[in-house]
């Protein structure tokens, strides 16, 4: 039997299986062969779809997860409970492998049999196929080595445990598609009815102590500015709220480099279950052309087009806000023309290194002391909306020209410590010198950094930065620019090269693409949202304490000299 006719057979089949399982199917849909687009399958539609129109609906009974999966059945149910204590992604994997080693016994198998067999995900790139994607930090998130410590962790013990003889032999090889499969197929379908037991955030008493004790200062010192400087804004009257529409979820990304820092949610604990869903997942995606989307119901799932659909048209759902390198990470494609939610990453260690380099009194040892006091501030804990604080590996700087704000703050805080430094290197230079010695007791240095860290939070809060910051934003931006070869800095690939156009190197040129233009952009626009006022201002007000106490000492030393 020829490829094409195994292909259209299991199509068929499949199509057979989905209409004696679904409640409906329109009519107006139809699953087609899109190999000729890369694509696989996907859905097109045979008439003119109507926005809100039902395309197909799926019982919650049909969807595969470890309610309904008979994997959960074994050793009595007892097998279940196991599942239940499993994080959310090592459930499904093991679910969906023993229903794939079930064959023709599995309730799922026409649909196990469309599913790929194979992925061009980075995951199977070789070493030297993975260099083709530097000076991408997505090489960081590739998660083989997760991957395979996840597999030691399951198999043979877990496999044991529940009860299954055809799961214990299932090889690395055999693991890695699996997982691939949930990675670009998998929906975290909420449970319908499960309460959520979140309570309020307590409050931490030290903590919030700490931080009114700063804010005290601050009013205290704000009124005397208000009756000496008339013209001084009051920044931290406005409770503008700092959004940014490009909130990037991480949330739900599999065999992430947590580092163990975050608590996995087992499946009991989360609201969700990871599930396989069938023909919602047939249909392809793009973050341009999204018209369809999926509605959970109380006892089915509902596919519906979110705007008019012509007839011929491609059904396309969403997969979520990812820029290329993580369509390519998670799904194994591109988008061409540059997904919408593209950006491209500054790493925390590129900041360091031109903050260093350009303020060399601000050593990497000082700059690595400064980031560890960020990251612990609880005046940033306490006022952020996110909890993670501003201190992370990567920034985002996307296509639209607009940054992640966290990355703002920090070079606006980096920026104020550095001319605050250059006023007085030796100040500075022993502030650091001390810190390092004085272990976990609070440093001259965190008391600094923390004022610097309330006035830069207040100005960015009302939309501003300073001018200083801008210009190292630009110079950080474009160092992280230059990194990447001449011909992505060009834009143009060499499409002319044979086969070139499908080869990995071209999925990767293409992400490289994605990213240095994201960043070419944000370079041009530099924070041009923001207004910028003199760094002078800025400097003068966070060096104010230090100033008067110079002029204090000053003062002594002149009456004990006289
Ligand atoms: C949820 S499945 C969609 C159905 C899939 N095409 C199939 O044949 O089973 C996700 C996979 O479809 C492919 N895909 C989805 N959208 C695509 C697109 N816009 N371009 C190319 N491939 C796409 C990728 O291989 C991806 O991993």
């Amino acid at each position: 039997m020829s490829g094409t006719s195994d292909f259209d057979l299991e199509t068929s089949n499949y199509v057979e299986w989905l209409l004696a399982n679904l409640t409906c199917v329109s009519p107006k849909v139809q699953i087609a062969d899109l190999r000729s687009q890369d694509q696989g399958r996907g859905v097109i539609a045979l008439e003119d779809i109507e926005e809100g129109e039902i395309l197909f609906s799926i019982p919650r009974n049909v969807i595969l997860n470890v309610e309904t999966s008979q994997l959960a059945s074994l050793r009595d149910g007892e097998a279940k409970s196991v599942l239940l204590g499993l994080p959310q992604w090592e459930a499904l994997i093991l679910c969906l492998a023993y229903e794939l080693s079930l064959g023709t016994d599995s309730r799922w198998s026409p649909y196990l049999h469309v599913l790929p067999k194979t992925s061009n995900t980075p995951m199977f790139w070789s070493d030297e196929e993975i260099k083709a994607l530097h000076p991408s930090y997505m090489v960081n998130r590739i998660g083989k080595a997760e991957a395979e410590k996840m597999y030691n962790r399951l198999f043979p013990a877990v496999a044991e445990q529940l009860g299954t003889e055809s799961l214990k032999n299932l090889t690395i090889e055999q693991f890695h598609i699996v997982a691939s499969i949930i990675l670009s197929y998998s929906f975290d379908v909420e449970h319908p009815g499960r309460e959520d037991e979140e309570g309020e955030e307590e409050l931490d008493i030290e903590h919030f102590e700490e931080v009114q004790e700063l804010q005290e200062e601050e009013e205290e010192e704000e009124s005397q500015e208000a009756e000496h400087e008339n013209e001084h804004e009051h920044e931290h009257e406005h409770e503008h709220e700092h959004e940014h529409e490009h909130e990037h979820d991480r949330d739900d990304v599999p065999m992430d480099d947590n580092d163990g820092q975050e608590p996995v949610l087992t499946v009991l604990e989360d609201d969700n279950y990871k599930s396989m869903v069938p023909f919602a997942d047939t249909l392809n995606a793009n973050t341009r052309l999204c018209n369809a989307n999926l509605n959970y119901e109380s006892l089915q799932l509902v596919m519906k087009a979110t705007k008019k659909i012509s007839k011929g048209e491609q059904v396309y759902n969403t997969y979520g806000d990812h820029p290329n390198s993580e369509i390519l990470r998670r799904y194994g494609y591109i988008e061409k023309d540059g997904s919408k939610f593209d950006f491209g990453e500054v790493a925390l260690s590129d900041i360091l290194r031109h903050f260093s380099q350009k303020y060399p009194f601000f050593t990497i040892d000082g700059l690595h002391f400064a980031v560890d006091i960020i990251s612990k501030s609880h005046y940033l804990a306490e006022n952020l909306e996110s909890e993670e604080g501003i201190i992370s590996d990567t920034y985002e700087c996307y296509y639209d020209g607009e940054v992640v704000p966290e990355f703002v703050l920090l070079l606006l805080i980096l920026t104020v410590l550095s001319l605050s430094g250059q006023e007085d290197q030796r100040w500075f230079k022993r502030m650091i010198r001390q810190a390092k010695r004085s272990g976990s007791k609070a440093s001259e240095f965190e008391k600094f950094i923390n004022r610097v860290i309330l006035k830069c939070h207040q100005l960015t809060d009302q939309d501003k930065v300073t001018e200083i910051t801008v210009e190292n934003f630009k110079e950080v931006v474009s160092a992280r620019m230059h990194e990447y070869a001449e011909f992505i800095r060009g834009g143009a690939l060499p499409y002319e090269l044979n086969g070139y156009q499908h080869s990995r190197a071209h999925l990767a040129a293409e992400v490289l693409v994605s990213e240095h233009r994201s960043l070419e952009s944000c370079h041009v626009k530099a924070l041009s949202s923001l207004s910028a006022i003199q760094d002078v201002k800025m400097v003068k007000n966070v060096l104010k304490r230090k100033m008067e106490e110079d002029s204090q000492s000053s003062k002594r030393h002149k009456r004990v000299k006289a």
